[in-house]
């Protein structure tokens, strides 16, 4: 059994990733700021120390208390738009806040870390199936955040010996099957959550955002990781880097691809009625298609995702929502 700080472990997927640590019988302690995550979604038991990666001396204080093990690194702001919008903020919490943290961990003794990147590091790919060798081009200040957090991993790394797993995630989506846990950002602004949220009457209508895309149907094509399947990796990382594995990154989806209109013909077929729906410009910065080469984490952690099925999926996070129609707030 191994002691873990999980940063962000009171949002979307820190939370799941935390009940997928304790079902490995890791000790966890989670670090989070509650600005987008929800007390409710820390189990009973994992002590929350509620503290911002920003404040430098509440991140060393809680190293020290603790002496994790490994850092699981998930706190960030996470919308594209307002990456864009305000930048400055992004900077400052995503890759600032990421440097407080690193800091901390070279100082006492280079504990290992996990950290959360996405397929947006690429931005718009030259192949698909996207291997995680492919140029890093990101199109948004969010996903460039998420770069130099790699940047600062990679040369912490080389100078002091910080082992490292970047993860980098595509289209999370679903939750726990208990339906006890699930997506609550304060904005929202993924597909399958406005969806379902259309369903509950909160919206009058999806948005389809372009569908003179360069693809079959016309719009965008995402790979859609479940969050659980997302946790069990992060517990297999843990279990590579506790094990002295060199630092690494890994693509994590499904390898293959959904388009928004897929999405939503699920989303129908889950909720029993079609939403109302109408065409949008592209929203931008979009790219057309994002499918992750995730033979990598296949082979070296023998990770497989289990939820493979868009009905099955959607199907989870109605399991939800349905019964969480405000989220955490009931
Ligand atoms: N949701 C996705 O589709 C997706 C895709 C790729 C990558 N990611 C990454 O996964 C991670 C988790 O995303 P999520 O969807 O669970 O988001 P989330 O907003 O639900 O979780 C982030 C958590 O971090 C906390 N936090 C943010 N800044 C903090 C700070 N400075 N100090 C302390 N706590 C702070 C928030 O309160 C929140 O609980 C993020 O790093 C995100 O960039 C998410
Ligand atoms: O109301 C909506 C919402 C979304 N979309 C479309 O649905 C697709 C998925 O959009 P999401 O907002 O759900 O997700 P993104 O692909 O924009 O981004 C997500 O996945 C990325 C990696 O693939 C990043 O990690 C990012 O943080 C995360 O939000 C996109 O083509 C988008 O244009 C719509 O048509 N209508």
């Amino acid at each position: 059994m191994s002691k873990l700080l999980v940063t962000g472990g009171a949002g979307y997927i820190g939370s799941h990733t935390v009940r997928a640590l304790l079902a490995a019988e890791h000790e966890v302690v989670v670090l989070d700021n509650l600005k987008a995550g929800h007390r409710e979604a820390v189990p009973t038991g994992v002590p929350l120390i509620e503290a911002d990666l920003l404040d430098e001396a509440a991140v060393r204080a809680a190293i020290e208390a603790h002496r994790p093990d490994a850092v699981v690194h998930f706190a960030a702001l996470i919308e594209v738009g307002e990456s864009m919008k305000d930048p400055a903020r992004y900077y400052r919490n995503n890759t600032a806040g990421s440097l407080n943290l690193l800091t901390a961990l070279k100082d006492f003794g280079s504990i290992p870390i996990v950290f959360s990147s996405t397929a947006a590091v690429y931005g718009e790919p030259d192949v698909v199936p996207i291997p995680e060798d492919a140029a890093k081009r990101p199109t948004s200040v969010y996903g460039e955040t998420k770069l130099w957090t790699e940047h600062m991993l990679k040369a912490f790394d080389a100078a002091y010996g910080l082992p490292h797993v970047n993860l980098r995630y595509f289209n999370v989506c679903g939750a726990d099957e208990s339906g006890a846990i699930g997506e609550d950002h304060p904005n929202k602004t993924h597909l399958i959550e406005l969806a379902l949220l259309t369903a509950l009457g909160q919206r009058e209508k999806m948005m389809i955002f372009g569908e003179d895309y360069p693809t079959p149907d016309g719009t965008c094509i995402r790979d859609y990781i479940h969050v659980t399947d997302l946790a069990d990796a992060h517990v297999l990382a843990v279990a590579s880097l506790l094990d002295g594995s060199p630092s690494t990154a890994y693509n994590v989806g499904i390898g293959h691809g959904f388009s928004v209109k897929e999405v939503l013909d699920a989303v129908d077929r889950v909720v029993g009625t079609p939403l109302k729906r109408e065409v949008a410009p592209r929203r931008p910065g979009d790219p057309a298609r994002l499918v992750a080469d995730s033979s990598r984490i296949k082979a070296e952690l023998g990770w497989h995702p289990r939820h493979t099925d868009l009905v099955g999926i959607v199907e989870s996070a109605w399991k939800w929502h349905s019964g969480h129609p405000h989220g955490f707030e009931g």
